[in-house]
Formats: structure tokens, C-alpha cells, sequence
């Protein structure tokens, strides 16, 4: 017998809260056995990032193809890529006949507001990672800077996801946790034929540290274990809701969601409907 298997190719957050350890515990209490390939290391807290520090474009070919060619993966997610020269290298993995689905969460900028993309890698993100996208889960900021147009209504956000689909990607998932002034939040699935709406109640906690990358690195694990991509997003959404709601404080800033939370009584319900185009 075998493990289930999923990779994750990102950075490093010495703060434990997002990034490779965010997916890496993520796929634990999934229990799918994770592997990892860092792209850059930070120094970051609860605070922010104090320093980034990219691997060498040998080291990130290296870790992959050391896990590709042995340990192999169901499923593989991206985080922070750092610059376009790392993107390509993923995208060459990426354009392999056999390699397995991929979920690109396109990580730009860190909660606390530092750089985690460079800007002028954003286009090498659509031209050349997309294409290869099972799934691509951007937040509203992200989806804005992506097609250079704003999210407000309902109606821009379901444009937003038409242009994001014409990239390449299979299926977009756009996140509602930056929504302002409202008492619910609504992450939409599109994938070209349906819109998939989950709606949850706001959550009041400063709490968020690694949100997108457990978000994200749950959908794959869900995706490893061989769900289809709604219902890998159903549970995931579960799972977040849940680590969120019992998120606490690590340091004096923004805390670390609860990756353990699952394991408890409560559960979250998330209200889904779908639309079809
Ligand atoms: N205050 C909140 N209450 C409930 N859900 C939230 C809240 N903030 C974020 N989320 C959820 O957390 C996940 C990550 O979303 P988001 O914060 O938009 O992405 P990112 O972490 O990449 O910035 C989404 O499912 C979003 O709906
Ligand atoms: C290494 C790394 N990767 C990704 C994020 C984004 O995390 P989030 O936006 O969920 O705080 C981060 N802060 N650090």
C-alpha cells in the first residue's frame, strides 16, 4: 500500500504560519504525505517578512526533480514563486504529459503587505504556469492586479473569471476574504460552465497568517485523495472556516490559523449554490 501524495512549491515562513510549513501541516491532517520544494527562504514573523532570500534556480530543479522521479505526487500546488526565471522552471515540470493536477495559488503579496512576487513576473505567472493550472485561487487584490480590472460588483468579479479562464487555467477559484462592509464573505468557482458560490459569515479575528496557502494546500490534498474539484473546494472551505474561527495569537501580530481545528466537535456550514453560465 501506498500514500497519498501531494507536493508543495513555495517559500519558506520561518513563523511556521503560511507557506511550505502552512501546506506541509495542511496535508498532515489531511493525511496525505506532503514533499516540498522551497523557492525562497523568509525571515517572518506574525509582524511581517523581514528578509527573503531565493533558493538558487538549481536548487528548486533539484528538490523537484528529486521528489518527481522517486516519491512522485497526486497532486501538486504552487505558493510564492518569487521571480520569473523560478516560474519558468516550475512551468517546465508543470508541461510534462504525466504530471499531476496542479492548483497555482498566485501569491503576490504577504497579508502584512510585503512583496512576495516580483511585479514584472506577474505576466510570466499568466503566460507561462496558468496554461498548466488545474485551478488557480487568487484573492480579490490578486484578480485585480491580474487583469487589471476591479472587482466591485458581482457582475466585474464573474468578468474577472472569464478573463482569468482565457489564460488557461481549467478553473478559477476567487476568494472573498479582502470583501469589505459586508456580514458575509463568498468565494466563487468557475470553470467554464458553472459558477460556484460559497457563502460563509465574516469571521472578526485579526488572525489570518497563511489563510490562502491553507486554503489552497487543502484543495490539493482533497484533490490528491481523488475528489472532484467542487467538492475538493466544498471541504476545503470547511477546513478553513473551521482554522479560522479558532485561530489564536503566536506572536503580537496577525496569528496563525488553527490547522488542527478539524480534529474537533464544531463544524463550519457553508451555504453553495451554482449558477450555470
Ligand atoms: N474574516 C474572514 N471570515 C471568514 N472567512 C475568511 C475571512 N478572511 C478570509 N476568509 C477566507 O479565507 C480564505 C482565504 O481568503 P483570502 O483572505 O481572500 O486569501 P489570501 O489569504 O490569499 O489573501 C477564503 O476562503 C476566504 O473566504
Ligand atoms: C512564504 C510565504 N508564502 C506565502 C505567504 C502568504 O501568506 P498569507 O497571505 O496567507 O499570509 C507568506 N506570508 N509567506
Amino acid at each position: 500500500m501506498s500514500y497519498v501524495k501531494a507536493l508543495t512549491i513555495a517559500g519558506s515562513d520561518s513563523g511556521g504560519g503560511a507557506g511550505i510549513q502552512a501546506d506541509l501541516k495542511t496535508f498532515q491532517e489531511l493525511d496525505v504525505y506532503g514533499t516540498s520544494a522551497i523557492t525562497a527562504l523568509t525571515a517572518q514573523n506574525t509582524l511581517g517578512v523581514q528578509g527573503v532570500y531565493p533558493a538558487s534556480p538549481e536548487a528548486l530543479k533539484a528538490q523537484i526533480s528529486s521528489v518527481m522521479s522517486d516519491i512522485g505526487a497526486d497532486a501538486v500546488k504552487t505558493g510564492m514563486l518569487f521571480d520569473e526565471e523560478r516560474i519558468k522552471i516550475v512551468a517546465d515540470f508543470a508541461s510534462k504529459e504525466d504530471f499531476p493536477p496542479l492548483i497555482v495559488d498566485p501569491v503576490m503579496i504577504a497579508t502584512s503587505g510585503d512583496q512576495l512576487l516580483e511585479e514584472k513576473a506577474e505576466k510570466a505567472l499568466i503566460k507561462k504556469l496558468f496554461p498548466h493550472a488545474a485551478l488557480i485561487t487568487p484573492n480579490i487584490p490578486e484578480a485585480e492586479a491580474l487583469t487589471g480590472k476591479k472587482a466591485g460588483t458581482l457582475q466585474t468579479r464573474k468578468e474577472i473569471m472569464r478573463d482569468l479562464i482565457s489564460f488557461g487555467a481549467e478553473a478559477v477559484l476567487l476568494k472573498g476574504g479582502h470583501e469589505e462592509g459586508t456580514d458575509w464573505i463568498t468565494d466563487i468557482l468557475y470553470d467554464g460552465a458553472a459558477f460556484h458560490y460559497y457563502h460563509v459569515p465574516k469571521l472578526d479575528t485579526p488572525h489570518t497568517h497563511g489563510t490562502g496557502c491553507t486554503y489552497s494546500a487543502a484543495i490539493t490534498a482533497y484533490m490528491a485523495k481523488g475528489k472532484a474539484l467542487h467538492d475538493a473546494v466544498y471541504s476545503s472551505k470547511a477546513f478553513i472556516h473551521l482554522a479560522l474561527s479558532e485561530a489564536r495569537s503566536a506572536g503580537e501580530g496577525a496569528g496563525p490559523v488553527y490547522h488542527a481545528a478539524h480534529r474537533g466537535e464544531n463544524r463550519a456550514s457553508v451555504h453553495v449554490e451554482v449558477e450555470q453560465e
